[in-house]
């Protein structure tokens, strides 16, 4: 999951653009970028790093222009290197760039007819390049000097009806306008807003409502999936439906650890989200344990805050933060490579043993996803001087890789995957551990909005949404993209004017 935002302003855009990527770093902490766009002028500044290094003043002075987007991102496909890094940009037709999040499942076909069809040249292993390559074909097709929504919206159509998989993202049309889609199944977030000024309106389209909070624009809804928003440069806008068969099928998994708890996505709030997945957690525990003995409960710092709270309550249990984070290191599982996930627990969270020691504590987590940080948490409670250390997790057992913008690809990784919930317990070394049923889970989330009936819990029960992801697919990620794998590619970082990671040429 990275993040996107896209501002169709009346003045410039740049520094709105770095707040609401700022406000969107939880969601990719790899590289960032923003590109503006002044009249028939592009100005890009992307590189490796957080939004606060990446963009000094020197950059910002440079990104001019009344309309604009950027990224923050958290790879999924091809490396890590800065010449993946977002947005992408294709100078025909018109000059396009694009800003992407999710996961296209279908990019060695959609490369195949890029190159053979389409005769267009993609240079990096990132499907986003790819994803904008088909959009900027689709709307070469028309063939118009000046594109009108029409076309837009038509070229949107063509997008959806030759990618597969996960996709919200922002295209913009060099001195035409901005344009944001979701996929049909709308499994990756988008919303979109409005800021009124003295000059008119500004429009501001995100991954997560808490960008356009942060920035003072009212939200206006999120685009259904399937639909687009298109918003001229002058601020017309237009929406439209351009899937024949969309289905609602958000990832729950944005409910669970990637969204930040003040957003409202798909009309639920998250943080609300959470504190009904406590509720539920907290009920399982008085039927599984009824004799728990438990003392304090105490909640894995940041994610699983809002859920432990709720639970402890709940549970009738005292409620302690037992843990102090750093809070100058960001969030580990988003991290490339074990290596680093692992040393960042220990340098991020470190234990009060006052609230350890002698007593009976429950831990709780949002997630287990790799074990990286209950394995070294449970230790860590333990030299507090914890009697015994029970641990429970918000989601059910992550078994099943994601294709959809999680980089979690490889199901061997999975420390629940073909294992028993008493199997983990002991792998991680907890006295014993609970799960959150993944009905609880969907009914937590699901009380937010009773009208969304089916959301894309693949992680969990292995059924991905989009019906097309089978035994091959899974096995060609496995293999190229588990941890072992990744940490051979040498990556080099420095950016040359056309440059590629040096990986195998396709
Ligand atoms: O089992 P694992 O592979 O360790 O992954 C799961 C953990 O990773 C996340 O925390 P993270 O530190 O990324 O972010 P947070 O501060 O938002 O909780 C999540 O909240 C879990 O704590
Ligand atoms: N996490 C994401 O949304 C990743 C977007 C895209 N697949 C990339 O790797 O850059
Ligand atoms: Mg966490």
């Amino acid at each position: 999951m990275c993040g996107i935002v896209g501002i169709v302003g009346k003045s410039n855009v740049n520094q709105a653009l770095y707040d609401a990527l700022t406000v969107l770093q939880h969601r990719g902490q790899d590289a960032a970028g923003i590109v503006t766009c002044d009249r028939d002028r592009l100005f890009l500044r992307k590189e490796n790093g957080l939004v606060r290094d990446v963009f000094h003043q020197r950059h910002m002075q440079r990104l001019v222009g009344t309309m604009g987007l950027g990224h923050v991102r958290y790879p999924t496909a091809g490396s890590s290197t800065s010449a993946e890094a977002q947005p992408f940009y294709v100078n025909s037709p018109y000059g396009i760039t694009l800003a992407h999040n999710g996961n296209l499942t279908n990019v060695e076909q959609l490369s195949k007819e890029l190159y053979e069809a389409d005769l267009r040249h993609v240079n990096t292993n990132s499907d986003s390049e790819v994803l904008l390559n088909v959009f900027a074909h689709e709307l070469a097709r028309e063939r118009k000097l000046r594109p009108t929504e029409e076309d837009i919206f038509k070229a949107v159509r063509g997008v959806h009806e030759r990618c597969r998989g996960g996709y919200a993202a922002l295209a913009m049309v060099t001195g035409y306008g901005l344009v944001g889609f979701r996929d049909p199944n709308g499994i990756r977030p988008i919303v979109y807003g409005k800021r009124e000024t003295d000059e008119g309106t500004e429009y501001m389209v995100a991954s997560e409502s808490v960008a356009l909070d942060a920035l003072g624009f009212e939200v206006i809804r999120d685009l259904a999936p399937g639909e687009a928003v298109y918003i001229t440069e002058d601020g017309r806008i237009f929406t439209r439906q351009c899937a024949d068969n969309p289905k609602y099928a958000p990832c729950i998994f944005e409910h669970v650890y990637l969204a930040r708890p003040d957003s409202i996505i798909d009309g639920i709030l998250v943080y609300k989200a959470r504190l009904r997945m406590g509720e539920k957690l907290a009920e399982k525990i008085l039927r599984e344990r009824p004799d728990h003995g438990i003392d304090v409960v105490i909640p894995i710092p940041d994610t699983s805050r809002t859920s432990a709270v709720e639970l402890a309550n709940r549970l009738g249990v005292k409620f302690r933060e037992g843990f102090v984070k750093n809070r100058y290191i960001g969030r580990t599982f988003i991290m490339p490579g074990q290596a680093a996930r692992k040393k960042s627990v220990r340098q991020k969270l470190n234990a009060i043993e006052l609230e350890f020691r002698g007593k009976n504590v429950l831990l709780v987590d949002d997630s287990i996803v790799r074990g990286t940080t209950c394995r070294q948490i449970i230790q860590m409670a333990r030299e507090a001087g914890a009697k015994n250390v029970y641990f429970c997790s918000a989601a059910p057992e992550v078994r099943y890789p994601n294709v959809y913008g999680i980089d979690m690809p490889s199901a061997h990784e999975l420390i629940a995957h073909n294992r028993t919930v008493d199997e983990v317990a002991e792998l991680i070394g907890a006295d014993w551990l609970i799960y959150q049923d993944l009905g609880d889970l969907v009914d937590a989330v699901r009380e937010g909005n009773p009208a969304i009936t089916q959301f894309d819990c693949s992680v969990f029960d292995g059924n991905y949404v989009t019906g097309d992801v089978n035994e091959f697919y899974l096995g060609q990620i496995e293999r190229s993209r588990n941890d072992a794998a990744r940490s051979m590619v040498n990556v080099d970082n420095e950016v040359m004017g056309l440059h590629n990671d040096g990986g195998e040429p396709k």
